[in-house]
């Protein structure tokens, strides 16, 4: 027992081990930048490109003009436009007037939006990118043999979630061949002004994008179904959304900021005998946490379909 409490990542608490898991997180260097000069691309105007606009512009680590996007369907980029942005329908021209390009269509759109790109008038000044990719499942060697056309492609490959758009983001990254230190700090800056973010080895992003990609809609059913059983029990729908909403975020505070287990958290709540234990058989009864479990697992596994793994 004396052993086991010497050991810094092991809580005791009553009967119950806490253990504080490992990560498989890669070294983060130390040099950071506070702005980003270059131009950044987006191949597709979807809700996670404008996430990571919206959450780079608010931490003015760089300024709309810098921003070139791109669709098929000249309608959606009036938004666009109106928040500052260069458009355009043309894929190859938003390739080469920006340095660094986020590819942020649809899996399965990818193969379509840089079809005819090497037949362009654009595509002699591809040269020199770094490319983010943010796509679910797509392997870094997928992308690499579908960017050799272009001299100098580098790329990244990204699992971002939507929260970045208001600064609470939560990425990983995976760098592949040739990518340089600076391409690292620009990757670094643009997902550390939107939230944390981690390197990680690649076979891992598929169950990062299960997790924490997709893992905002887990949450937010949750939200939903705690404010619905607020309703149930008399609360407004407007105040049971809001404290549903409150209670997640301080959950999730207390979850990063104390360095608790979640399980002396959740005794903490728990009082013996009390209204949250009687909760917790409901769900325990339920079977949450391997529902939740199986929601990961199915995400991952889907990843690699989609991936053409
Ligand atoms: N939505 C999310 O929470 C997350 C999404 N992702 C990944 O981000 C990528 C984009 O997802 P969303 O933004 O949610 O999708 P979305 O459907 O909102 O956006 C995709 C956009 O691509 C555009 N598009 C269609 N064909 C195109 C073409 N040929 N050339 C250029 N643009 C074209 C569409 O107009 C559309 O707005 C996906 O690969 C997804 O796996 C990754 C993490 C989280
Ligand atoms: O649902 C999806 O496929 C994307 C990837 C992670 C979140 N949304």
């Amino acid at each position: 027992m004396l052993k086991l409490m010497k050991r810094p990542h092991l809580i005791l608490s009553c009967r119950t081990f806490y253990v504080t898991p490992k990560n498989n997180c890669e070294d983060e260097p130390i040099e950071r930048l506070s702005c980003v000069e270059e131009k950044i691309g987006f191949i597709g105007d979807g809700n996670m490109a404008k996430a990571i606009f919206k959450g780079i512009v608010n931490k003015c680590l760089i300024q709309p003009n810098q921003v070139n996007v791109s669709s098929p369907y000249i309608k959606n980029l009036d938004v666009w436009k109106e928040m500052g942005a260069c458009v355009s329908t043309d894929n190859a021209e938003i390739m080469e007037i920006s340095d660094v390009v986020f590819l942020a269509v649809k899996p399965h759109i990818l193969p379509e939006a840089i079809k005819n790109i090497e037949k362009s008038p654009h595509a002699a000044n591809i040269k020199n990118k770094l490319f983010l990719s943010i796509l679910a499942g797509y392997k870094i060697s997928k992308l690499e043999k579908m960017l050799s056309c272009f001299e100098g492609a580098r790329v990244v490959r990204l699992m971002p979630n939507t929260p970045m758009m208001v600064g609470a983001g939560c990425t990983a990254f995976c760098p592949g061949h040739g990518v340089t230190e600076h391409d690292l700090m620009i990757v670094r800056a643009i997902l550390e002004a939107t939230g944390i973010c981690h390197r990680v080895p690649e076979n891992i992003i598929n169950a990062v994008g299960a997790l924490s990609g997709g893992g905002p809609a887990f949450v937010y059913l949750m939200i939903e179904a705690l404010s619905d059983g607020g309703v149930r029990m008399g609360m407004h729908r407007a105040m049971a959304s809001k404290f549903a909403a409150q209670t997640v975020m301080g959950a999730a505070k207390m979850v990063l900021e104390t360095n608790k287990h979640t399980g002396q958290l959740k005794d903490e709540v728990c009082s013996a005998g009390g209204t949250t234990i009687a909760g917790m058989h409901e769900l325990e009864r339920g079977r949450v946490r391997g529902s939740i479990m199986n929601a990961v697992e199915a995400s991952a596994k889907r990843a690699d379909q989609l991936g053409g793994q």
